[in-house]
């Protein structure tokens, strides 16, 4: 049967797209990315300086997220804390599959490959790059994507998972509309959406190894990643 957005559909993806577009990292940061140093002392500095500004751009994100707010306060920050490394993996991930300008891409590959992660992190974090890039994600499920990981109802330390459960499954169904009417010729795309969402939650794993791996070599995090990532 013919598949539809309904109105309320339609507001909520607009409501989604509008915050997406609206909270971005600042082009005076990214822009570093072709500036700086190639060190390794300087890469990690840069991604770290990033990671911060995307942290901050995510709280905003989420804040306009339909019933967000409503949420119980310490699962906000449960969602928040249980998402940021999956949700900066999907942020860095589609600065690879859409051209950026400037050849940002290269840059970016250069400074993360070469910032102190050993080679066995490397290995995954490229092929998750490479299996986003290979979606051509549109923007609607870039942000939908990114709104759908934030609102995970298991989280760690998420009391009310019914809740969650409630934000997120409209915009799964969204989502499932969205890939029908924009992949028709691929029925099978929705699935391999959701299959990175899978990826992510192992991509959590290595995020974790890394972190221990850097914090033995005495690298210093920002405050704000230290509170998003229980370090220090
Ligand atoms: C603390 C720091 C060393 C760190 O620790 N783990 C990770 C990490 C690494 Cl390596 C890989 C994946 C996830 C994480 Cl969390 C990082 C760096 O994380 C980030 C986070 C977001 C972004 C957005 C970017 C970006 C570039 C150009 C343009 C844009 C754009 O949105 O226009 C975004 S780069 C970038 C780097």
């Amino acid at each position: 049967e013919k598949v539809a957005i309904t109105k309320e559909q339609d507001a909520l993806l607009k409501l989604i797209v509008e915050a997406y577009n609206k909270h971005q990292i600042p082009q005076d940061v990214t822009k570093k990315l072709l500036q700086e140093q190639y060190s390794t002392e300087e890469n990690f500095l840069l991604l770290t300086e990033i990671a911060t500004s995307q942290v901050q751009v995510l709280v905003e994100f989420t804040k306009n997220i339909p019933g967000f707010l409503s949420l119980d306060h310490e699962d906000q920050i449960a969602l928040l804390k249980g998402s940021a490394v999956e949700a900066m993996f999907l942020r860095s991930a589609q600065v690879f599959s859409r051209k950026m300008p400037k050849g940002h891409t290269v840059v970016l590959e250069e400074r993360i490959r070469k910032s102190g992660i050993s080679e066995e992190f490397i290995t995954p974090l490229f092929n998750f790059y490479k299996s986003v890039g290979e979606l051509h994600m549109v923007l609607e499920e870039q942000a939908l994507l990114t709104a759908i990981t934030i609102l995970t109802p298991d989280r760690p330390y998420v009391k009310d998972q019914q809740a969650v459960e409630r934000l997120q499954e409209p915009m799964v169904e969204l989502l499932k509309k969205l890939c029908v009417l924009q992949h028709p010729q691929e029925p099978q795309y929705f699935a391999r959406l959701l299959g990175r969402l899978t990826e992510l939650r192992t991509l959590n794993h290595y995020h974790a190894e890394m972190l221990t791996s850097w914090r033995v070599n005495d690298h210093k995090f920002t405050p704000l990643l230290c509170e998003i990532w229980d370090v220090q």
